[in-house]
C-alpha cells in the first residue's frame, strides 16, 4: 500500500522511501506495518547505495502521529509521476506545514519545498540511528527470552553418560595465590565435592611458595578419595601465562573432556553435570556465562548488576547467534569445557599461548572444525573474596582492549550498544524525525532500559537479586555511566596488565610481553 492519494506507478522517490520507512516504523498501519518496514529498510539501503536525487521532497509533519506525507513532485522531476497532493480525510485540524529549506520552484503553484542533500542526509542518518536502537530492543527482548528459557533448567545426563560411557572430564584449575583470596578454599572444596562420577582435579600453581599449594594439600589431604594432583612452576611455551601454568596439567589430563576452570569459581553440586549434559555429540564446547555469588557490599552489588544485565544481555544474544550457527564467537573462559581431542588436533592448549584471550582462541578453533557451542544453563558463580571497584574496572578495560585487538569491529558497535551512548544519539534522532523533546526521549529510552535489564537481572539470579531497587539504580547508572569511560580508557591505553605481567596486543589477537609489573590486580 501506498501512501493515500497516490498513484502506484513509476519508480519511488526519495520522499517515498522515506516515508515508507517512517510510516512503517512509527505509523499504525496493522498488517502493512512489517511489510512498509521492510520495504523501507531496502529502500534506506538501496538509497545510501545510489544516492537518490533529494529535490522532489516537500513534507507535512503530522507531529502527533510522527508521519510524513509528500506533495506532489515539481513537474520538472522525471522519475516520479505524482497524482493530486494527499491529506488525510479522518484528520481534523489543518495540518502544519513543515518549510525545510528551499523556496518552491518558479511557476510552480503548489507549496513544495526542496530538501537539501545535507538535510536528506540528516534524515537518513537519523533514520539510520531510529532502526539500530529499535534492533537493540530485540537484542533485549531476545536476551530475556532465551535467558528465561534457557538459564536454571535442570538437565538430564544423556544415555551416553550414563554410569558406564559417561564422559570423564579432567578439571584445570590455575592457581595465582598473591594476594591471598580469602574465599579460596571454600571454593575450591566445591570441586572436591562435585556430584558426578568421573573426574579428576588438576591444580597447577603458578609460583613455588604461593599461598594456594597448602590449601590445594589439605583439601587432598580431606578428600582422598577424589583424584587430585597439583602441579607447581607450569611451563614456558607461549605468552600467555595462564596457559603457561595449565600446560603441566594439560600434559597430565587423561579424560575425553577438559574443563578449564578459573580461580574464583565456585561450584555446585550438580554444575559440572549440567555443563556435560549440554555437550551433546554435535557439540564442542560448553561454556558457562559469567555471573557472580551473593557476596556482601557494594563493590559485589556492582558487580552482579554487571554481570546480570549488560553482560548478560550481550552475551546471551551472541551465544543464541553462536548455537544457531550463525559464526559468532563470544565465548568467556573462566568456565569452559572442551572435547580435548579437537584441542589436541591443534597440538594442545600450547598453540593457543601466543594470545592473551585463550578463551576466545579456544573456541573460534572448535567452532571453525564444524563443532557447536553452547551456553550451559547455570552461570558461572565468580565468589572471590576480594571484590573491589577498582579491580572491577580494570578487569573490564582489560577485557575491552581484548576485544578491541580480536574482533576490531566492536570499536564502533560498542560503544553504541551500551545505554547512555545509543541515549545520547537516539534522542537526536527523536528530535529530528519525532520532533520529540531531547531531554523526554532520553529520560525514557533511560528508563525502559534499565526495566528491561532488571527484568534480565531476575532472571539471571532466578528470583529477585540480593539487594533493594535502590541499591540497583544507583549501581547500574554508576555502571551505565563508566562504560565509555572504560571504552575511551582502553583506546586510549593499549597496554594490557594482567597479575604479574603487562602486554600488548597486535591486531587480531596475537600478544607480546611488554614488561613484569609486580602490582598485582
Ligand atoms: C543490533 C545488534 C548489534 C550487536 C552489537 C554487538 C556489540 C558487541 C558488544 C559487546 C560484546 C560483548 C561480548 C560479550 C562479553 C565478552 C567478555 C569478554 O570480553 N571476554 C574476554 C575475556 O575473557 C574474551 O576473551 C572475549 C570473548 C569474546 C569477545 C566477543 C566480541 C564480540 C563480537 C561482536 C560480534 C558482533 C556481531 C553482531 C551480530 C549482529
Ligand atoms: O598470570 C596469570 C594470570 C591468571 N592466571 C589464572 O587465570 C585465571 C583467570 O585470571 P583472572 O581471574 O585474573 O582474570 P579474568 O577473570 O579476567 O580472566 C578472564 O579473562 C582473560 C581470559 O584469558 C581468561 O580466560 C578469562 O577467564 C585464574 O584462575 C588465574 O589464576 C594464571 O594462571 N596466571
Amino acid at each position: 500500500m501506498l501512501r493515500p492519494g497516490r498513484g502506484a506507478g513509476g519508480w519511488l522517490s526519495s520522499s517515498d522511501w522515506l516515508w515508507l520507512l517512517l510510516r512503517g516504523t512509527f505509523g499504525s498501519t496493522g498488517r502493512n506495518h512489517t511489510w512498509a518496514w521492510n520495504v523501507g529498510f531496502l529502500l534506506l539501503i538501496s538509497a545510501a547505495h545510489h544516492n537518490l536525487p533529494s529535490t522532489t521532497t516537500s513534507f507535512l509533519f503530522f507531529p502527533t502521529h510522527a508521519t510524513f506525507f509528500t506533495s506532489p513532485a515539481p513537474s520538472s522531476s522525471p522519475a516520479v509521476p505524482h497524482s493530486s497532493p494527499a491529506a488525510p480525510q479522518s484528520t481534523p485540524a489543518p495540518l502544519p506545514i513543515v518549510e525545510v529549506s528551499l523556496p518552491a520552484k518558479e511557476g510552480s503553484s503548489e507549496k513544495s519545498v526542496t530538501m537539501t542533500d545535507a538535510q536528506v542526509y540528516k534524515v537518513l542518518l537519523a533514520s539510520a540511528i531510529l532502526i539500530f536502537w529499535s534492533g537493540f530492543w530485540v537484542v533485549h527482548l531476545i536476551g530475556i527470552i532465551y535467558g528465561y528459557r534457557r538459564l536454571h533448567q535442570r538437565r538430564a545426563l544423556s544415555v551416553e553418560s550414563g554410569d558406564q560411557g559417561v564422559l570423564g572430564v579432567s578439571v584445570l584449575k590455575p592457581l595465582v595465590g598473591t594476594p591471598m583470596d580469602p574465599n579460596l578454599m571454600t571454593n575450591l572444596e566445591t570441586f572436591f565435592t562435585l556430584n558426578y562420577p568421573k573426574f579428576e582435579l588438576l591444580f597447577c600453581v603458578q609460583e613455588e611458595g604461593d599461598p594456594s599449594i597448602m590449601i590445594v594439600q589439605q583439601l587432598m589431604k580431606k578428600h582422598p578419595h577424589v583424584d587430585a594432583s597439583c602441579f607447581i612452576g607450569g611451563l614456558e611455551v607461549g605468552v600467555n601465562p595462564k596457559i603457561n601454568n595449565m600446560q603441566p596439567g594439560y600434559l597430565a589430563a587423561k579424560h575425553e573432556l577438559l574443563l578449564v576452570s578459573d580461580s574464583g569459581l565456585l561450584m555446585k553440586e550438580d554444575t559440572l553435570t549440567d555443563m556435560v549434559a549440554h555437550m551433546t555429540p554435535d557439540v564442542g564446547i560448553v561454556h558457562q556465562m559469567p555471573f557472580t555469588c551473593d557476596r556482601k557490599g557494594w563493590p559485589a552489588i556492582l558487580e552482579k548488576v554487571y554481570f546480570g544485565t549488560g553482560h548478560a544481555r550481550m552475551y546471551l544474544f551472541l551465544g543464541l547467534l553462536d548455537a544457531l550457527g550463525f559464526g559468532v564467537n563470544c565465548c568467556t573462559g573462566m568456565s569452559c569445557l572442551m572435547r580435548k581431542k579437537v584441542l589436541d588436533e591443534a597440538g594442545g592448549i600450547s598453540a593457543f599461548g601466543i594470545y592473551l584471550a585463550e578463551d576466545y582462541f579456544f573456541a573460534k578453533y572448535i567452532q571453525d572444525r564444524g563443532w557447536g557451542i553452547r551456553i550451559a544453563s547455570q552461570p558461572a558463580w565468580q565468589n572471590a573474596g576480594i571484590c573491589r571497584v577498582k579491580t572491577f574496572l580494570s578487569r573490564l578495560t582489560r577485557w575491552c582492549k581484548l576485544r578491541i585487538a580480536m574482533v576490531p569491529h566492536t570499536i564502533l558497535l560498542e560503544p553504541f550498544s551500551e545505554c547512555m551512548v545509543l541515549g545520547l544519539v537516539v534522542s537526536w534522532a527523536a528530535t529530528v524525525l519525532l520532533r520529540a523533546d531531547y531531554l523526554t526521549f532520553f529520560l525514557f529510552h533511560t528508563l525502559t532500559w534499565s526495566l528491561a535489564d532488571w527484568i534480565m537481572l531476575n532472571i539471571v539470579q532466578n528470583g529477585p537479586p540480593p539487594f533493594s531497587k535502590f541499591e540497583f539504580v544507583i549501581s547500574w547508572l554508576f555502571r551505565e555511566v563508566s562504560a565509555l569511560f572504560i571504552f575511551l580508557h582502553a583506546m586510549w591505553n593499549p597496554v594490557i596488565s594482567w597479575r604479574t605481567g603487562s602486554f600488548k596486543l597486535r591486531w587480531w589477537g596475537v600478544a607480546e610481553p611488554v614488561s613484569s609489573r609486580v602490582t598485582v590486580m
